[in-house]
């Protein structure tokens, strides 16, 4: 039947639905785990309740219905009396694939579904739940309930509460909290709730027992690529609400220290790369004569001269001054190894660990902690994005050849032993990432990216993504998937000839590609320029 052990951590809202949709990128449609869903639902009902020859299920309008109805499918197939209370019109069931299976349940001749479009509608069929039925299944409300419950649901868990049949509650228990547990209003007791794929955290709160029962959870295909590759799915850990009362400064100040007299690009992609992902202010320290060279290449970056050919401890001051405000520091690129900028690289990095920034450290400031031996400034919140020769000299050691999962297991192990929490990008064909109890695997990207400067791209994206992502893993991981899906769209438009900037260019269609802003930006418009817009057919109205 496909049960997991229960022992299996549980997980958040956000976390499912990161899942379902690297699973759909997967190539697993949504109609496959639902068929899973309401299957696994069906037989532990009839297994539970073998002699149960009358089922009732209470659908809502959501996915939440949706596998209901097709528990409901199964349990008619093997011969069960089944009824089904739609919460609504049939016409209203609109989300997939639950309208989907609604349809091909309404194929079926023996599929009797009952629409209740408000509460005195529902009442009218009270007999059902407290007479007819000999289990009842709750697919009113999953992971999806917001808010007090409106009607008819609201009547329809009273019916089922008050019911002496069995309840079986599928995925949750209809009106609790699936996060936390609690019960603002009302919710379903349930003998027996039924949860897909991991238990959600609300599920296994003490409090939440009583409306819970007991709880199984149902293996319904979710492959275990779905967490360990990043995906689209990832990009739900972005907040991409930017408030009309926005100001300048809230998405991000970022201090990016680099470049050196033989090395004056890297800094300036680093910074063009963190801008265009989304950050309001990246703020460049270098030495004088590359932050004048950026300044009169680009008028995109603000570029503050330090005193010399290269970064040192005499010309730290205005750094340490800038990292104070900022959100995120990025260190690295174009760096140079002249002692007195590793000596630099320390009096930064301590800094700004004490100060409790965010932090990715890239290229030379890799090579500087493993020639200064100062692992110990790698916290929790700081991110390497070393390639495997920068990973030699911070640890010491080669990187084996292994395959990427068992990669992704060395890595762990290596991170949980010199600088647990932080967060290390092991750059390749795949990249991989861990934290030293978490693994993350990405795989977009191409060969045309081996060029020089790609690495500098990557570290721009992800000093934005460490301040619109809390977990600095997570953002690492999207920042790898977004900076390789760049480059992909780039060499499918260049062939293998591509420049950094090319992918540079390419990170706002990366993001596009998955994310769709633009019904929210179009709301966002002063009203009267949004009207002239849609008069003159440049976007749609409603
Ligand atoms: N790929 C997927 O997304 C999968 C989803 N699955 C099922 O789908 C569920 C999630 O589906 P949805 O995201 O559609 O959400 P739900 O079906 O849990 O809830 C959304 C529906 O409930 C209504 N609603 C929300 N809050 C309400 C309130 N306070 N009062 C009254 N009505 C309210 C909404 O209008 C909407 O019709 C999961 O819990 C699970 O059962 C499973 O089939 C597995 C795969
Ligand atoms: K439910």
């Amino acid at each position: 039947m496909g049960l997991i052990n229960m022992s299996s951590e549980a997980i958040s809202v956000l976390e499912m639905r990161v899942l379902d949709a690297n699973t759909a990128y997967l190539g697993i449609d949504s109609r496959i785990l639902m068929e899973n869903a309401g299957r696994g639902v069906a037989q532990i009902v009839s297994s539970r309740w073998p002699n149960a020859g009358k089922v009732l299920v209470v659908a809502g309008l959501g996915n939440n219905g949706g596998d209901g109805i097709v528990a409901g499918r199964y349990l008619y197939n093997w011969g069960k009396d089944v009824v089904i209370i739609l919460l609504g019109r049939v016409s209203d069931m609109r989300e997939e694939p639950a309208a989907t299976n609604l349809k091909i349940c309404l194929n079926l001749l023996g599929c009797r579904v009952m629409e209740a479009r408000d509460e005195l509608e529902l009442l009218s069929y009270q007999d059902y739940f407290i007479k007819w039925a000999d289990v009842i299944i709750d697919a009113i409300l999953g992971i999806g309930v917001k808010g007090r419950i409106r009607q008819p649901a609201s009547a329809a868990i009273d019916l089922i509460n008050m019911s002496k049949a069995p309840k079986v509650a599928v995925d949750i228990p209809s009106g609790l909290d699936p996060d936390t547990g609690d019960v603002a209003d009302k919710a379903v007791k349930a003998d027996l709730t039924v949860t897909m794929h991991k238990a959600k955290r609300g599920l296994i709160a003490d409090k939440a027992k009583p409306y819970v029962g007991e709880l199984v959870v149902v293996d319904i295909g979710i492959p275990k690529e779905a967490e360990l590759i990043v995906g689209p799915g990832d990009l739900n850990y972005l907040t991409y609400a930017r408030r009309l009362d926005s100001k300048k400064g809230d998405f991000g100040r970022i201090a990016i220290i680099g470049g050196s007299r033989d090395y004056t690009g890297a800094i300036a992609l680093t910074a063009l790369a963190s801008l265009i992902t989304g950050a309001d202010l990246p703020i460049v320290y270098a030495p004088h004569d590359v932050a004048h060279d950026i300044r009169s290449q680009t008028p995109n970056l603000i570029a503050v001269p330090l005193e010399g050919e290269v970064l040192s401890k005499d010309n730290v001051g205005p750094v340490l001054r800038g990292i104070e405000r900022a959100n995120v520091v990025a260190i690295g690129p174009g760096l140079g190894l002249e002692k007195t900028t590793m000596e630099a690289v320390y009096i930064i990095l301590e800094t700004a660990v004490k100060l409790g920034k965010r932090i990715v450290i890239d290229a030379d400031a890799i090579k500087a902690i493993g020639i200064g031996k100062k692992l110990n400034l790698l916290k929790p919140g700081v991110v390497l994005t070393p390639h495997a020769g920068e990973l030699r000299e911070l640890l010491g050691i080669d990187v084996p050849k292994l395959n990427p999962i068992e990669t992704g297991q060395w890595l762990k192990e290596q991170v949980s032993k010199c600088c647990p929490g932080s967060v290390i990008l092991l750059k390749g064909n795949t990249d991989v990432i861990s934290d030293g109890s978490r693994i993350k695997l990405n795989m977009s990207g191409n060969p045309g990216m081996t060029v020089g400067g790609t690495g500098d791209v990557l570290t721009g994206v992800l000093a934005t993504m460490l301040h619109r992502v809390n977990d600095p893993l997570e953002a690492a991981a999207i920042a790898a998937f977004i900076t390789g899906v760049a480059g992909d769209l780039a060499a499918l438009e260049l062939g293998y000839h591509l420049t950094p900037m090319d992918v540079v260019n390419r990170i706002p269609k990366a993001f596009s590609i998955f994310i769709n802003t633009k019904g929210i930006i179009e709301e966002a418009l002063h009203k009267p320029l949004r009207e002239y817009l849609i008069k003159h057919q440049l976007i749609k109205g409603e």
